[in-house]
């Protein structure tokens, strides 16, 4: 279990992280999106002890992260960019990690790269965005972490990479319990491999749902009404954007239910369909309602 408590960060004097507070039960994957600039990596950084929050805690099984070495060793990181080792080949990383963790598997790695073939004489300044995103993810599933923190993992990957990369992700929680929180601007990619999304704008948590709770309540409704809409139709508090084209109307809501169905129904809706969102339409319309 994760506990992130009343976490505040700034930076260079600026507030990056408001007064976030967020659980991830054990064996889950959560995705962490949010756009450009919102503290996703900040918030990140502060999870794994790089940055000292300004106040509040991270809790990982009951221990505080702050200055835990003993629990820092069982948490793999992924960070959006490197900044380590850059003038060391590929071979002498994983000896360090294998003096760094008690636990670094060679096994492991070595099956790794047997999908992911980074070659272990390069010189890591000299490997690709890609290959590095791939070398972090392998000598971080190489020592058993029980928590993956993964900022960005997949943003220098080919396709091929990326598939191997989530189905590689997914076994090792399925098998280890291991609990993951990754941030990414691939979507698509969190949609298919998450339980749980936190929504981050502007340096809070805005949004923190269940995928399944997502998907049945934020909704796209087509409505037809027989006559007008009723008075103030487009100010209904549960909507998030309204367009529409006579009488037909396209509503986006994150309140979807039986309820609100009956009520468009007692309004004069002579037809109502309800269509699912991506989470890049739910990302969207929760931190910018206006764009589409
Ligand atoms: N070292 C730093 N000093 C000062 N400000 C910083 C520093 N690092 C980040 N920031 C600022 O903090 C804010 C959040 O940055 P952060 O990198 O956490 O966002 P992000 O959500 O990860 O963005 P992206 O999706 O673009 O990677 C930005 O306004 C950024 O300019």
């Amino acid at each position: 279990m994760i506990e992130v408590m009343k976490l505040n960060k700034s930076l260079d004097g600026k507030p990056i992280i408001k007064d976030i507070n967020f659980k991830i039960s054990t064996g889950n994957i959560v995705g962490l999106v949010g756009p450009n600039g919102a503290g996703k990596s900040t918030l990140l950084r502060n999870m794994v002890d790089i940055y000292t929050p300004d106040s509040g805690k991270v809790i990982i099984d009951g221990q505080d992260i702050r200055d835990n070495i003993s629990l820092k060793s069982t948490i793999g990181y992924v960070p959006d960019k490197n900044e380590y080792f850059n003038k060391e080949k590929v071979r002498n990383v994983i000896k360090y990690y294998k003096l760094a963790y008690d636990t670094f598997d060679e096994n492991r790695f070595a099956e790794l790269n047997g999908s992911f073939n980074i070659p272990l004489n390069q010189k890591v300044e000299k490997l690709s965005k890609g290959n590095i995103s791939r070398l972090m993810f392998m000598l971080a599933l190489s020592f058993r972490p029980k928590v993956l923190i993964l900022d960005e993992p997949t943003s220098g990957l080919d396709p091929i990479a990326k598939r191997k990369f989530l189905k590689i992700l997914v076994s090792d929680v399925s098998e280890r319990e291991t609990t993951v929180l990754i941030s990414s601007h691939n979507l698509a990619d969190l949609e298919s491999i998450c339980d749980h999304i936190l929504f981050i704008d502007n340096g809070e948590i805005v949004k923190d749902n269940s995928l399944d709770t997502l998907k049945t309540t934020m909704k796209k409704i087509q409505v037809i009404f027989k006559d007008n809409a009723p008075a103030n139709f487009e100010k209904w508090p549960c909507f998030l954007n309204v367009s529409h084209v006579g009488k037909s109307y396209s509503i986006v809501t994150n309140n979807f239910n039986e309820d609100l169905v009956d009520k468009l129904r007692e309004n004069g809706a002579l037809f109502i369909e309800e269509l699912d969102l991506s989470l890049e339409d739910m990302l969207v319309y929760t931190v910018d309602k206006n764009l589409i």
